[in-house]
């Protein structure tokens, strides 16, 4: 690598962005070239260091041209300020901005220790405008603008790409002259070397502008990066914002998109070098050969068309010199009062409540941010200038943003509203709410949006909390029944348009409220929270499970293909909540019941669909519990059917509807009948007879049975009576039970030994049948209850015997007189058959215990005999007849007397 030195005219800004960019972007290097690049204190560095042999290489402005022709070896390699940027800058009064005022004053215009000060441009100018140097005084620059603002001077030369920010920013009022008012047009910054450079390293001369041009069209063309470049490796003495202000007014000075960077026009040049001789400062028609570096092109010249271009500028800013002197003075008079205006923008910004940021509409770049911002987003000006817009933003909240800011470039809006969510630096989230308004910028440049934001993060957990509240469940944090109703109702939208299915499985915990009772609700809350626990377990995380109140889940399977996946997952419940719960040092078992429904297939609304799902439910609880049942229309239909039913039932005993049936209970050996079985009927006005097997359960779950039950026992007693009277003195009637009747409240069976004394019978008239379901959960009333029977004489016999889980024991322990071995044993009975034997030693074991035995469902003469063998006490059944009603009754009574 070959080393060479660039001095710079200045500090490190962006008016030499381009070398620093062939730096970085590896251009020297790939050119085989070492650059140091050197800043400089005045703008005559360059020129001395680069003639003496210091450095190689130079930033010049015209006033090269000045050393040249004062016989100094320069030579220009390239332009790449096509105007100067240099001004006069006063402060603003409020007369009219007139650069004479100058007179008599002081100025800062170039050094005066160097005879080519970088003055001459400026020089040139007053001298055009009618103020010859001699007529204000001329001071040793100190580039400070703090010595016009305090008034140290009245003028001083500036570059209009670098002070008029600083002057802006401090809200200082100021005017600019530019030479350009009066025609004078010339180069700005220029890279030079010598002739020396050029005779000894042709090679590397040309290679060092090459690399040093691309550097500059890379630096115009990426000024973002390039700020960074500049504040990351070379100088941090201003502020981004200031850098990119500088790239922004270069702009039109370099002119990086009209003209090649680097070309030079030799006719400019002559114009300078004439403006030089108007002024004496050069003579007339000077020779300046060899100033301008020739480049070696390979490919086509494009020498005519800037030649054209420039002849054609040179003439345009002529024209427009006095144009703009007519301007200016209107424009002046206006920018103040913009100015003023200005700041008090500008102090509405800073003191905003509301977080407000500038940001460029395409690179998301900040432009301005006031202290809010940075307050609410916890992250300083600084950090802010380092990121883009939406970096701290929540992932899944940019992508809506960036699709309304797509919509704002394209003009489609003006304006958009969203909430937002972002991190803060420490990953603390913050809620906000942000309003998006486009900004109208120049023609060509980035469009521009202000970006409002505040703090809404208090609001919204506030909302969130009312919101978890209403919708979900505080024991379990499932969602509770009006989540469910939206979560369904979601899905079955969903389901409409894929065309998939959906199952709504209701839960309800079997034994639950026995745990509630016996251990307290404070262990059942444990179990609840356990079993929405296991049933969430149990499903994948978009399905829902929910708690509808008290032992009731619910649980939606979206997006179903086929049933089987809804079968293995309820199966997979009822298993999972049939392990023990463990509750402090008891353990709790229950068990699940499960219905499910389909959607669509079943019903169409939520509504139904839960009605559907709980008449499942109660179908896989009648069928035994722990187990699931679906839906099905039939079971729809039953259920309607009970429900109407219910409905008659309940005018059922007023309209007299009502028949009792008698079935004779035959004694065996003698073939006598001493007792019948009192059976009800219910002459339905539209449906004709209806069995109790149908009627009997709707009243018992409606209550309507106590009144039933009272009913066939006042039927019974007063045919009991006459029955007594005509046939036999000990005559029986059994009258069915329900446990429902049964468990009613004390002194019911009083008032049926009252009324059996007021019609003059004993409580032996009356057998009472009930279930062993009854004596399996029994409880003190149970118990209770049979002693009152067996005081008031009244006998009880157990009802279907050998169906349910009853033992023996039962029959020992509570007071019991008959047995009837239900029909099912009945009809398998067969010589040496098992039902043979189990009946046998009932008969005998019930025997022991001073029970008699009544076989049911007796149907064959064979049947009777084998029972009669096996030594059965009673028999009852379609053999000797079938119900009948009370005439009828008395009829066969008469033909058995007969
Ligand atoms: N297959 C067959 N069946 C026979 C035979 N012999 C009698 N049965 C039927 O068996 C049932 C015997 O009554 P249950 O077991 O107490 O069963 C009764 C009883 O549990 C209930 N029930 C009837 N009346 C009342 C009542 O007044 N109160 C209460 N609580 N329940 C009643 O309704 C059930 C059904 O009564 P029913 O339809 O009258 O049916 C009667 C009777 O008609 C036979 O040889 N073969």
């Amino acid at each position: 690598q070959d080393p060479v030195t660039l001095q710079l005219k200045h500090s490190h800004q962006f008016q030499f962005a381009g070398y620093y960019a062939a730096v970085e972007q590896g251009y020297y290097r790939e050119a085989g070239l070492d650059v140091t690049i050197l800043e400089g204190s005045d703008g005559n560095e360059p020129e001395r260091d680069v003639v003496s042999g210091k450095a190689e290489y130079g930033v010049g402005a015209s006033s090269l041209m000045l050393a040249r022709l004062a016989g100094k070896p320069v030579v220009v390699l390239g332009v790449v300020f096509q105007h100067s940027p240099y001004a006069l800058a006063m402060r603003q009064t409020s007369a009219e901005p007139d650069i004479r005022r100058i007179i008599g004053k002081r100025a800062m215009i170039g050094s005066l220790t160097d005879e080519l000060g970088s003055a001459d441009e400026l020089l040139a100018y007053l001298i055009k405008e009618g103020i010859p140097a001699s007529s204000f005084e001329r001071v040793e620059p100190t580039y400070n603008t703090a010595d016009l603002i305090s008034g140290k001077v009245d003028a001083i030369a500036v570059y209009t790409t670098n002070e008029p920010d600083t002057f802006d920013r401090l809200g200082f009022p100021y005017d600019i002259y530019s030479p350009r008012a009066v025609g004078i047009d010339f180069y700005g910054d220029n890279l030079f070397t010598s002739e020396r450079e050029i005779a000894n390293h042709p090679a590397r001369v040309q290679a060092f502008r090459a690399a040093s041009m691309r550097g500059w069209q890379w630096a115009m063309s990426h000024q973002e990066e390039m700020a960074d470049i500049i504040l990351n490796k070379y100088s941090r003495r201003s502020d981004r914002a200031h850098l990119l202000y500088e790239a922004r007014q270069m702009v039109p000075l370099v002119q990086p998109v009209l003209v090649e960077i680097g070309y030079q026009n030799p006719e400019r040049w002559r114009h300078i070098a004439d403006v030089y001789a108007g002024l004496g400062m050069v003579p007339k028609h000077a020779n300046f050969d060899g100033f301008m570096y020739r480049v070696e092109s390979s490919g086509t010249s494009l020498l005519w068309l800037y030649r054209v271009l420039g002849g054609a500028a040179l003439a345009l800013v002529l024209g427009a010199a006095i144009h703009f002197s007519l301007l200016a003075r209107v424009r002046r008079r206006a920018s103040a009062a913009i100015r003023t205006g200005e700041q008090r923008f500008r102090t509405m910004f800073e003191a905003s409540p509301l977080g407000i940021a500038l940001v460029d509409s395409i690179t998301y770049e900040y432009r301005d941010i006031n202290p809010r911002y940075q307050e609410i987003v916890g992250r300083s000006q600084v950090e802010l200038n380092a990121m883009r817009w939406l970096e701290a933003g929540h992932p899944e909240d940019v992508a809506q943003v960036k699709l309304q800011m797509g919509r704002l470039t394209a003009h489609e809006i003006g304006s958009f509203k969203v909430t937002n969510r972002l991190f803060r630096p420490d990953g603390e989230l913050v809620w906000i709410e942000v309003s998006v308004t486009a900004i109208e910028t120049e023609a060509g440049s980035h469009p521009h949006h202000l970006c409002m934001i505040e703090d809404v993060t208090d609001k919204k957990q506030s909302e969130a909390l009312i919101w978890q509240q209403a919708n979900f469940d505080p024991l379990t944090q499932l969602p509770n029944r009006r989540m469910f109703h939206d979560r369904l109702a979601h899905d079955m939208l969903k389901s409409q348009r894929d065309r998939s299915c959906i199952a709504i499985l209701f839960i309800d915990l079997d034994h639950f409220k026995e745990v509630n009772d016996t251990l307290g609700h404070h262990q059942g809350d444990i179990l609840l929270v356990d079993a929405a626990r296991r049933i969430s377990a149990c499903v994948r995380k978009s399905d829902t499970v929910a708690r509808l109140g008290g032992d009731e889940f619910t649980v939606i399977l979206s997006e179903l293909e086929g049933t089987e996946r809804v079968e293995h997952i309820a199966q997979h419940i009822i298993d999972s909540l049939r392990l023990p719960f463990p509750l402090g040092q008891e353990q709790a078992f229950v068990s699940a019941s499960i219905g499910i429904t389909l959607y669509p297939d079943d019903a169409l609304d939520i509504d139904d669909l839960l009605k559907h799902a709980d008449q499942a439910m109660y179908a896989a609880k009648g069928a035994g519990r722990n187990r699931y049942s679906y839906f099905t229309p039939t079971l729809q239909v039953a259920a309607l059917n009970r429900m109407r039913l219910t409905n008659d039932l309940r005018g059922a005993l007023k309209a007299e509807q009502f028949e009792l049936y008698f079935q004779p209970i035959v004694h065996l050996k003698s073939g006598r009948i001493h007792k019948a079985e009192a059976l009800i009927r219910w002459n339905h006005p539209q449906r004709g007879v209806v069995s109790p097997l149908e009627f009997i359960p709707l009243a018992e779950a409606s209550g309507l049975i106590v009144d039933i039950g009272e009913w066939v026992f006042r039927e019974s007693a007063r045919c009991v009576q006459r029955w007594r009277q005509q046939h036999h003195p000990e005559f029986q009637v059994s009258v069915n039970q329900s446990p429902l009747e049964f468990q009613r409240e004390d002194g019911a069976y009083d008032a049926w030994l009252r009324y059996l004394q007021s019609l003059n019978l004993p409580g032996q008239s009356v057998v009472v049948e009930i279930t062993e379901g009854l004596l399996l959960d029994a409880n003190a009333t149970v118990s209770n209850k049979l002693l009152q029977l067996r005081d008031a004489g009244i006998q009880v016999a157990l009802d279907d015997f050998g169906t349910g889980y009853s033992s023996l024991s039962y029959l020992k322990k509570f007071d019991i007189d008959y047995l009837k071995i239900d029909r099912s044993f009945t009809r398998n009975l067969a010589p040496d058959s098992s039902d043979m034997a189990l009946s046998d030693a009932i008969i005998v074991m019930a025997h022991k215990l001073g029970l008699r035995v009544i076989a049911e469902g007796v149907e064959t003469p064979e049947q009777r005999d084998l029972l009669a063998a096996a030594g059965c006490d009673y028999g009852q059944g379609y053999l000797f007849a079938r119900p009948m009603p009370a005439e009828q009754f008395d009829e066969l009574l008469r033909q058995q007397a007969v």
